[in-house]
């Protein structure tokens, strides 16, 4: 069985002027357990989008998105978002770190709605990250790349077997961002997480052995746009 399987999935969002773009409309994609991949799109094209969907933080209009074989769509909310904290940890592109916390406490409380807080392996996480003497910094204290590293610790905290990272590096400049991707690499599989990683750096996509194109496996890829039409439920 996949780790994660998609089948059929479409998401359109309906643009100010009421007309509705198709943004994703994906027949299939399957990943593996513990399989690295990163996906490539330009600016735009949905990987946002897709990645969303697959958090269960966003509601494809239809299709199935099926994680270690559960489907979200038979999920309650609360369901999805307890089998997203047990399986999926997410870097996002602008890191969402709370600025009235510490590195430590960035960590330890996305912990909370996972196995509890553990801030020993939070530590540890940390420091291999390079942050062994920044726990006790709020994010305005760290550079740009030392937030990013602790955003990729507070992914890894709950031990996911899934990690989603959106441009995780994409702030970074080229020497830190391969650093940090390698980091990121590196440390999904001592925990044997699988990471889907979507970027548009090509730099980074090399060093994937697996790249997949969206524009190849998203029909919707010119971003069709059904005038005037209307598309039930999610689009928004
Ligand atoms: N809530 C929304 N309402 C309407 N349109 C939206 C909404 N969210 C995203 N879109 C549109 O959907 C398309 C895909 O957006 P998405 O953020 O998934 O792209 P992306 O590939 O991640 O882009 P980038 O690489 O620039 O971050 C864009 O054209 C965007 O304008």
């Amino acid at each position: 069985m996949a780790l994660l399987e998609l089948r059929d999935l479409k998401k359109s969002y309906r643009a100010p002027d009421g007309t509705v773009q198709v943004v994703l409309d994906v027949p299939e994609f399957t990943l593996g357990a513990s399989e690295q991949v990163a996906m490539a799109g330009s600016s735009g094209s949905g990987k946002t989008t897709l990645l969303n969907a697959i958090a269960g933080i966003l509601t494809p209009d239809s299709g199935s998105i099926r994680l270690e074989g559960t489907d979200l769509a038979q999920l309650s909310e609360s369901q999805r978002d307890a089998l997203r904290a047990a399986t999926i940890g997410y870097v996002f592109q602008t890191f969402n770190l709370l600025q009235g916390y510490t590195a430590l406490e960035n960590v330890t409380l996305g912990m909370a709605f996972g196995p509890g807080p553990d801030r020993a392996f939070a530590s540890e996480l940390l420091a291999r990250l390079g942050l062994g003497d920044r726990l006790d910094y709020r994010p305005r204290q760290l550079s740009v790349g030392q937030q990013q590293r602790v955003a990729l610790a507070r992914a890894l905290a709950n031990r996911p077997r899934l990690v989603l990272a959106d441009e995780p590096t994409g702030n970074l400049d080229p020497v830190r961002a391969l650093e940090a991707l390698d980091m990121l690499r590196e440390l999904c599989g001592e925990h044997g997480a699988a990471l889907l990683l979507v970027s548009h750096d090509r730099s980074i996509l090399d060093r994937f052995e697996r790249v997949v194109d969206l524009a190849q496996i998203n029909r919707a890829a010119a971003g069709a746009v059904v005038a005037g039409a209307t598309v039930g439920g999610n689009a928004s």
